[in-house]
């Protein structure tokens, strides 16, 4: 099979397996935490493989070994069947490897092609002429059906556009294997779509891909070989076409798990929150939100669908308190003030809202604090823990280490700063935080975005349970398995108007899809 890329080949000789990728008794550890055991993995060249683990298996370290950001503990890593020592980032690319990661590395404010050529001018392009490179890419984009116009400036692209830029930057850099992390956390159906396309695309041409990937439905459709990481372990490697998400479920998690939401049909009480007209304008003087009408009652969970953009988030910080707005929302009759002022939040909270927020990084953590720190973030004024003049901290971290075993964060250790936790278990600290407040309203944004099935089904039956206790959630989730499974009733956000509710009894994903679009029903 002949390389694809552009430019002399750099890989050297396969060895006779065909393999493309061969890792033997890699380990890692951090501190007391083993985050790779003894692994050894095979991936064949012109495979797409997948990779799944609960959270905290250990998928992102193995990775960044293979990326040069760390540096195993033991092991040996053989590429198209040669023994080949990855120090750093730089020599993992000269080996033929790519990397995509969830949080894109682009600069903003340039555009594709300098965003391209940047850092491999002196690489094995030696330096092409601007007008070469642009050639290059765009003889690449062709070839790989990769559209982009290369003086677009990056921070003008949506999401998914940007993910090309980046699958295009390792292409240009003669990626042989490239590895995904997540890769449709961020982008729409369509977008997610389209780039299967690319990656099946990729793979005929002889590409190696490996996928990291919470969503056995991904798995199943696009892969050929998946690998299961448990605690650390390399726990199985599977044909796809000779498996189940049942089965790998069972394997990743060591039990079996309920794909799906199990729930009583909802019986809402008194009304929660009742939202009318309300605008919201973002900084930038855009219209988010055009005339919003909602209504939520206690014991029942509203779910709004939508594609991201469509003014979810702007919803989620003005019910929160976190940005200002116009028109009217009361909560349990009262009205609230809506001008976002920086008490709002706090002001909601002793209303008894709860919010978790979509970017737990940004807004519901502080990455450097330890996590007892910020289990008890917006709420260090509760008694609990002291005064204003003395912080208790041994009870905080009393009362973050029962919160940690009863959402089975991983590790459970009061002491360790936010950043160090995996994804999923960051989004268990916050969740921990949140719902243990017995909320009358909960607003909960994107909650199972970067978290595996296990987790996944912990986290919806929680919500499930407040609903059940009565309170009133607000879901907002770009997932529409996810929206379709835990909502009562379902509103479609799009261009910041309800395009339409529905019971999740009557609709489909179909429908949902179209509304989402902007395509049919009544505006109302
Ligand atoms: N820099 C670090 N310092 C300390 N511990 C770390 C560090 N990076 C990872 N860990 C720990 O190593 C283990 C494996 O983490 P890793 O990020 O590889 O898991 P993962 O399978 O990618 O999880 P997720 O699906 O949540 O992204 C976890 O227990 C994590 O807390």
């Amino acid at each position: 099979m002949t390389s694809a890329s552009l430019g002399p080949s750099h890989t050297p000789a396969l060895g006779d397996e065909g393999l493309a990728l061969e890792l033997r008794g890699i380990s890692k550890a951090f501190g007391p935490v083993q985050a790779n055991k003894d692994i050894s993995i095979q991936v064949r060249r012109g495979t797409i493989h997948g990779i799944i683990g609960e959270n905290g298996a250990g998928k992102s370290t193995l990775m960044s070994i293979l990326y040069g950001f760390y540096k195993a503990d033991a092991g040996e890593i053989y590429i198209g069947g040669r023994r080949t020592e990855i120090p750093d980032s730089q020599t993992a690319i000269a080996s033929g490897i790519g990397m995509v990661f969830q949080h894109f590395k682009l600069v903003p404010n340039f555009t594709v092609l300098e965003n391209v050529v940047l850092g491999a001018e002196d690489g094995a392009m030696l330096r092409p002429s601007l007008a070469k490179a642009r050639k290059l890419l765009t003889d690449l984009a062709h070839e790989y059906e990769m559209d982009v116009d290369p003086d677009a400036v990056v921070e003008d692209l949506s999401v998914g556009l940007q993910q090309r830029v980046e699958i295009l930057k390792a292409l240009y850099r003669e990626a042989d294997i490239l590895i995904l992390d997540e890769p449709t956390g961020v982008l729409t159906p369509a977008e997610a779509d389209h780039l299967f396309r690319i990656l099946r695309g990729l793979r005929d041409q002889g590409k190696t891909i490996i996928l990291i990937t919470h969503k056995l439905r991904e798995i199943m459709e696009i892969t050929d070989s998946v690998s299961v990481m448990r605690r650390g372990e390399m726990t199985a490697t599977v044909q796809t076409a000779k498996t189940s998400p049942e089965q790998l479920a069972e394997l990743m998690v060591g039990r079996k798990v309920l794909l799906r939401v199990d729930k009583a049909p909802a019986t809402p009480g008194d009304t929660v929150l009742e939202v009318r007209n309300l605008q919201v304008v973002n900084s930038q003087g855009v219209e988010k939100l055009r005339g919003i009408d909602l209504d939520l009652r206690a014991g029942e969970i509203l779910g709004i669908a939508g594609v991201a953009g469509n003014g979810q988030s702007e919803l989620l910080q003005v019910l929160g308190g976190y940005a200002s707005g116009t028109g009217s929302i009361r909560i349990k009759g009262q009205e609230i003030d809506l001008t976002g002022t920086a008490s709002d939040a706090r002001t909601r909270r002793a209303r008894g809202i709860a919010h978790v927020p979509e970017d737990r990084q940004r807004e519901g953590l502080i990455m450097d604090f330890h996590a007892w720190e910020n289990i008890a973030f917006g709420y260090h004024d509760d008694a609990r823990y002291g005064s204003a003049f003395h912080m208790d901290n041994a009870a905080m971290r009393e009362d973050c280490a029962g919160k940690m075993e009863r959402f089975d964060v991983r590790p459970p250790d009061p002491s360790l700063e936010a950043k160090n936790f995996s994804g999923g278990n960051q989004q268990k600290i916050v969740l921990a935080r949140e719902i243990e407040r017995d909320p009358d309203l909960l607003l909960i944004g994107q909650p199972t975005r970067g978290v595996d099935i296990g987790a996944i089904e912990f986290i919806h039956q929680q919500i499930v349970a407040l609903r059940d206790r009565g309170k009133a959630i607000l879901l907002v989730s770009v997932e529409l398995d996810e929206i379709m499974g835990l909502s009562d009733r379902i509103a479609v956000l799009f261009d910041g108007r309800i395009m339409g509710e529905r019971l999740p009894s009557e609709t489909d994903q179909g429908e949902l899809g179209l509304l989402m679009a902007g395509m049919s029903g009544e505006a109302a």
